[in-house]
């Protein structure tokens, strides 16, 4: 007789939104048929008494959502939670999130890599020419909210050409210099050990002989971020000079993911990245997002579903082995400080988990 496949199930909590977006029947099927069935969580009723599900797939705000996230951890100890809360958390702050990126080590003979100057402000009362000098920025500068929460008011930019803008800002915001990049960002998407980076429209460069000439701010929200029909109009793209604009090398963008990854231990996420035109082939992280549109990628369905099985099967080795006690040294590695996936056949665990284990394993 032919042996039954493993059947996993994976939760998902997602805003109304997200889920319209991301989980689409084609996605729901595909799926299916590689034994994973994504099963929606029901928010009316408590986590704890749902399932037990081998995967939580999650991107929801709130305290209540964190702790009902830690007591299903603590109860099931096997769920991988896809991401974890303290890996995301430091993504809702825009200093910490790029804090990562300046941490990397990008080896790259001909491409380099960085994040734009920034300082954060709290209080609007110290904000002056000369403070944005002193912090060494000039204009034109944006101003982006602090906290990166999901809500509209987190995506609510102003990009202040003069003086006279800078009364126009509602701190706690992140100060940063705006850097010329050719109107064109590139948005990268991690899913896992996949990258895929695509071309999207983003603000027009600012010359410095304009500055006086133009108003003191710019208002503006989610710029990159069009409706399927303006994207896929060849007139936009032209207009937009997206067709000419030369992707990074792909092996230099799956270096900075690898280090991305390995330094927020997140498996999903995309970071935007704009080419500097003031030098030759520098690039800047200026964003990094949680669970972003993944809908909007080519063949989404079975990226994710490739996905979703290996880390499906990664975590169920590793904890069969875990139980045959038959793999100390693997132990040894995983409550190290080892990023997820990163040695084929170790378990990816989830820190709640990792946590548990630094408590428990005597090696
Ligand atoms: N330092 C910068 N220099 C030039 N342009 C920038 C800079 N930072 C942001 N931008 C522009 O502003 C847009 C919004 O900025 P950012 O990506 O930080 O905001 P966001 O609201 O978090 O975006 P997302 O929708 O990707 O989450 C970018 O897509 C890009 O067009
Ligand atoms: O759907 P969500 O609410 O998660 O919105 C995310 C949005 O995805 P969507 O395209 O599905 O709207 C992302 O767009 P792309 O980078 O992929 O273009 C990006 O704007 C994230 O920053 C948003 O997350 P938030 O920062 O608001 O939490
Ligand atoms: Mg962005
Ligand atoms: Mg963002």
């Amino acid at each position: 007789m032919a042996e039954r496949m493993r059947r996993f199930g994976v939760g998902y909590a997602l805003a109304p939104k997200k889920q319209a977006s991301f989980i689409q029947v084609s996605l729901v099927n595909l799926a299916k048929e590689r034994g994973i069935d994504l099963v929606k969580i029901d928010m009316d009723k408590p986590l704890i008494e749902q399932g037990p599900f081998d995967c939580v797939l999650h991107k929801l705000y709130g305290d209540d959502w964190k702790r009902q996230l830690k007591e299903y951890a603590l109860k099931y100890p096997r769920v991988l939670i896809i991401d974890s809360l303290e890996a995301i958390e430091r993504l809702h702050n825009r200093i910490s999130m790029l804090q990562v990126a300046t941490e990397l080590e990008i080896k790259c003979e001909t491409t380099s890599f960085g994040i734009p100057k920034q300082t954060v402000v709290y209080d609007a009362k110290i904000v002056s020419a000369s403070y944005l000098e002193s912090e060494g920025l000039k204009f034109p500068v944006i101003a982006k909210p602090l906290v990166a929460d999901g809500s509209a008011k987190s995506h609510k930019m102003l990009l202040v050409f003069n003086k006279d803008g800078l009364s126009k800002l509602k701190p706690p915001i992140v100060l940063q210099e705006f850097v010329n990049h050719g109107a064109v960002i590139f948005k990268v998407y991690v899913v896992g050990d996949y990258v895929k980076c695509v071309k999207r429209k983003s603000l027009p460069d600012v010359m410095e002989e304009n500055l006086g000439k133009l108003e003191s701010y710019l208002s503006f929200s989610q710029v990159s971020n069009l409706n399927t029909c303006e994207k896929n109009d060849d007139k936009y793209y032209k207009l937009m000079n997206l067709d000419d604009a030369e992707l990074p090398p792909l092996s230099f963008l799956k270096e900075i993911a690898r280090g991305l990854r390995r330094a927020t231990k997140l498996y999903l996420f995309n970071f935007d990245l704009i080419r500097d035109n003031r030098v030759g082939n520098k690039y800047l992280v200026i964003d990094i997002n949680y669970f972003p549109g993944y809908a909007k990628m080519p063949n989404y369905e079975s990226v994710m579903t490739d996905f979703f099985w290996d880390v499906l099967n990664k975590n169920d080795k590793g904890f069969e082995n875990l139980q045959k006690g038959s793999c100390e040294k693997e132990v040894r590695l995983l409550v190290g400080n080892k990023g997820y996936g990163e040695d084929e056949g170790t378990l990816p665990v989830s820190p709640l988990k990792r946590e548990e284990k630094e408590n428990t394993i005597q090696v």
